[in-house]
């Protein structure tokens, strides 16, 4: 008897966090942390959404988590909100609870669209992600247009311009507030990086700039901080980990022979870069990331590079630094695939 009426007590608790079903919340007296930020993963049923909506959830800095996607947010919401971190976890399922997800969000993660199998380039799949982002990007501008937006849909170069160009035409564009997310651009250079030097990747920094596709991703190798004394590579090694850091999202969809992309690594790039984002957002000062935003730093409108964080998003994008013979021919051997993906990214958004 003890243990049905705590089953059902249960069964209340966990499915009333999801809105469709019509359960209330009467039975809980906290509704969520007052003083926290409130997280939107869109995409939370997939490959990166399911870990990331798990590193989220154990984020102490977010109060609410609102798990979206057209497909098992049910499922993923009962699982994830039993992990006894104080978020509260809410799911919403299919585009008629889109808005309902984003109301109030301070922050919103895009990890919606299918990934690569072996073969493809992630131009592959701009056919696809790029009506889904521009709708979830509408979405976007009529419940949340002051959320910070991490786009994580491939392909990122197009998937950013898209999302600029919804939100121009909604009239709440803020180009500090929006991101593409090339953090495990930066995550694969330090570890790839440490592997060579034999050194904790922790102490490893480098900045990857540019865009987050093939000879678009440039780690600026001259440039890894904190370590004294300067790591100096041959030719060789720059070569070798150049290449790497380049195709390390097709070594991850080759080995998945056709199950997929990064997920894992992502989520946890993903949930860094959030947490950044959160941090910044909550008034820390100092926090320096690299990523995919509109820029003036080199000739190209967008451009991955270390951008200083604060309350507004970016608040500061950082110049490149000196570079190297070689990384200024890696910069000059992007710029014509990247004007490329981002004009096909702005005429897709304004031509439809
Ligand atoms: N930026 C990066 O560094 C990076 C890294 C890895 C993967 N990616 C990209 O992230 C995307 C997702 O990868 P994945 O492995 O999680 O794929 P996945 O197929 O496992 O998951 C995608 C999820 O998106 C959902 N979805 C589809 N249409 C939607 C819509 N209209 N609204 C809400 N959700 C929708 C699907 O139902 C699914 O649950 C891909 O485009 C992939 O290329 C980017
Ligand atoms: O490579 C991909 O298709 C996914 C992602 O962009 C990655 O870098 O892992």
């Amino acid at each position: 008897m003890a243990e049905s009426r705590a089953r059902g007590r249960l069964w209340r608790m966990s499915s009333h966090l999801n809105p469709s079903d019509g359960v209330s919340m009467e039975v809980c007296r906290a509704k969520g942390g007052a003083t926290g930020l409130r997280v939107a993963i869109l995409g939370a049923a997939g490959g990166i959404g399911q870990p990331l909506s798990l590193l989220l959830k154990m984020n102490p800095l977010v109060s609410t988590l609102n798990l979206y996607d057209v497909v098992n947010t049910p499922g993923v919401t009962a699982d994830v909100s039993h992990i006894d971190a104080s978020a509260v976890v809410r799911g919403f399922l299919g585009k008629d609870q889109l808005d309902s997800a984003l109301e109030g969000v301070d922050l919103v993660i895009i990890p919606a669209g299918i990934p690569r199998k072996p073969g493809m380039s992630r131009d592959d799949l701009f056919k696809i992600n790029a009506g889904i982002v521009r709708t979830l990007c509408e979405g976007i501008a009529r419940a949340c247009p002051r959320a910070i937006v991490n786009v994580i849909s491939n392909p990122v170069n197009s998937t950013v311009p898209i999302a600029a160009e919804v939100f121009k035409k909604a009239g709440t564009y803020d180009p500090r507030r929006l991101f593409g997310v090339t953090t495990l651009d930066v995550v694969r250079a330090n570890t790839f990086v440490a592997e060579v030097v034999g050194l904790d990747p922790k102490l490893i920094s480098v900045p990857v700039v540019g865009g987050h596709a093939g000879v678009t991703i440039l780690p600026l190798l001259s440039q890894p901080l904190q370590v004294t004394p300067a790591i100096r590579f041959s030719d060789e090694e720059r070569h070798y980990l150049t290449n790497r850091i380049q195709n390390g999202g097709t070594e991850v969809v080759e080995a998945k022979a056709g199950t997929g992309s990064a997920t894992l690594s992502m989520a946890y790039a993903a949930a860094k870069f959030a947490d950044a984002c959160l941090r910044a957002l909550k008034g820390e000062d100092g926090i320096v990331e690299c990523s995919f935003v509109a820029s003036q730093v080199t000739d190209l409108p967008y451009f991955s590079s270390r951008v200083k964080l604060g309350r507004n998003g970016a608040e500061e994008i950082l110049p490149l630094g000196p570079l190297t013979e070689f990384e200024r021919k890696g910069l000059e051997a992007m710029k014509k695939e990247l004007q490329g993906s981002i004009d096909k990214g702005i005429q897709f958004a304004t031509s439809a």
